[in-house]
């Protein structure tokens, strides 16, 4: 009996996901040592000492930026994600902030909030204080969505559905993505051009050195008057001392924001969530089920599926000998690796290789076991960053 994989959670990950894990052939849990992978949320893994067992990372979720990914490829660890899985979650919660925006209702309930529940003129207070909180349709207004993956094209397709104009920018958009946009949405030049033309700006990119303060003074300052920012992307992607400046401008109407940094709290034209985009059952459900069965087929079989830094590799099991490489991807690679295994006397069932940048992944079955010095000879081999032997009972 092969030990069991050791899976060190570091989030709260919903309980259907780790379900997926046998506890058979797994130890899951917060305290786990020596793990074999790590699953996770939002947990900041920057600082953290990552250690030299781990062969996986599984971000319940879509943002990466809390992982140190290039030192996990350095290393050739997969970092599994889980896209889409939240993707409707987020678009409500930006329905929600739109409408609260759009027809003010945090100060509104503020409000009510305030009110004497005894006052015997309780009715006349609420139809006096209403027309501080007349706001705006929806219908008829112009969004601009900046980044149109997952998260973005459903904001599209739901904003058409309510009778907006949607705007769309994406220098990146994938072919996928592309077909999944409403034909109603317009395509923009930029982040300035979205920013002079809508009257709603939401922001739905990954924290990346591009995107860092894509929203800053110099392009703010084209907002329309009035204009609401939405931003359920990350607290870097917006510059928040500009957002400040221009909401005290009155350049910016409302931003209404899922990371409430200090600098922003308690600013009057500010809604701020606590980071809570993807927190419903169904997303928490999603995110975990789909990234522990990535995980699984991972750990067990080598094949890759929706890792940030790895090809996609799938081989269905052909021979019980299994070798998973993650290697550089430069020349000669697979030359080395098939000597290597020639020289051990292995006959090359069946393989596949696939690169992405600069990672290149490699599953090899072969027709007879497979011994520790192979094992070992593929590590030597200059480029090559990770060998698994796995094999099948
Ligand atoms: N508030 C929350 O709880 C959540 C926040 N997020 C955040 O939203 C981000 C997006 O999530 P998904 O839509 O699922 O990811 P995705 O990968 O499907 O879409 C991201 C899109 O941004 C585009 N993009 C990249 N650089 C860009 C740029 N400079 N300008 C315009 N577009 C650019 C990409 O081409 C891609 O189409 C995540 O990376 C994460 O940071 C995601 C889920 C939940
Ligand atoms: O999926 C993402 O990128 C999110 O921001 C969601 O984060 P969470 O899983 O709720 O900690």
């Amino acid at each position: 009996m092969p030990d069991p994989f050791r899976v060190l959670v570091l989030n709260q990950v919903s309980a259907s996901g780790l379900k997926r894990l046998p506890s058979d052939t797994y130890v899951v849990g917060k305290e786990v040592t020596d793990p074999d992978a790590v699953l996770l949320r939002s947990a900041d893994m920057h600082a953290m000492d990552i250690p030299p067992g781990v062969k996986a990372i599984g971000r319940c979720g879509a943002g990466t930026n809390n992982i140190p990914v290039a030192a996990m490829s350095a290393r050739g660890v997969p970092v599994f994600n889980a896209p889409g899985a939240n993707a409707n979650a987020v678009k409500e919660l930006v329905l929600a902030g739109m409408l609260m925006a759009a027809r003010n209702l945090a100060p509104a309930q503020r409000f009510v909030d305030l009110l004497d529940p005894g006052a015997a003129d309780l009715e006349k207070a609420v139809e006096a204080g209403k027309k501080d909180f007349a706001g705006t349709e929806l219908a008829g207004q112009t969004l601009g969505i900046i980044g149109l993956g997952k998260i973005g094209s459903l904001v599209a397709d739901a904003a058409i559905k309510l009778g907006m104009n949607v705007l769309g920018y994406d220098p990146e958009i994938t072919v996928d993505a592309a077909w999944s946009l409403p034909a109603q949405v317009k395509k923009a030049a930029g982040v300035n051009d979205v920013l002079k033309s809508a009257n709603f700006i939401t922001l739905h990119v990954p924290l990346l050195d591009a995107t860092r303060n894509l929203v800053n003074a110099k392009n703010l300052a084209l907002a329309k008057q009035g204009a609401v920012l939405l931003n359920f992307s990350r607290e870097g992607v917006v510059d928040d001392e500009a957002v400040l400046a221009a909401l005290d401008r009155k350049d910016l109407g409302w931003y209404v924001c899922d990371f409430p940094g200090s600098r922003i709290l308690r600013h009057a034209r500010v809604i701020a969530l606590p980071h809570l985009g993807a927190s419903t059952h169904e997303a928490e459900e999603n995110c975990a089920v789909m990234v522990a069965d990535q995980l699984r087929d991972f750990l067990e079989h080598g094949n890759i599926a929706n890792a940030v830094n790895f090809p996609n590799v799938s081989m269905e099991r052909e021979s019980r000998f299994r070798v998973a490489i993650a290697n550089a991807n430069v020349p000669n690679m697979l030359g080395q690796i098939s000597t290597a295994m020639a020289r051990a006397g292995l006959n090359i069932h069946t393989m596949v290789n696939k690169s992405r940048g600069d990672m290149a992944y490699t599953l090899v079955d072969v027709d007879s076991p497979v011994g520790e010095e192979v094992i070992a000879a593929l590590k030597r081999i200059g480029g090559v960053l990770a060998v698994r032997y796995l094999p099948q009972p």
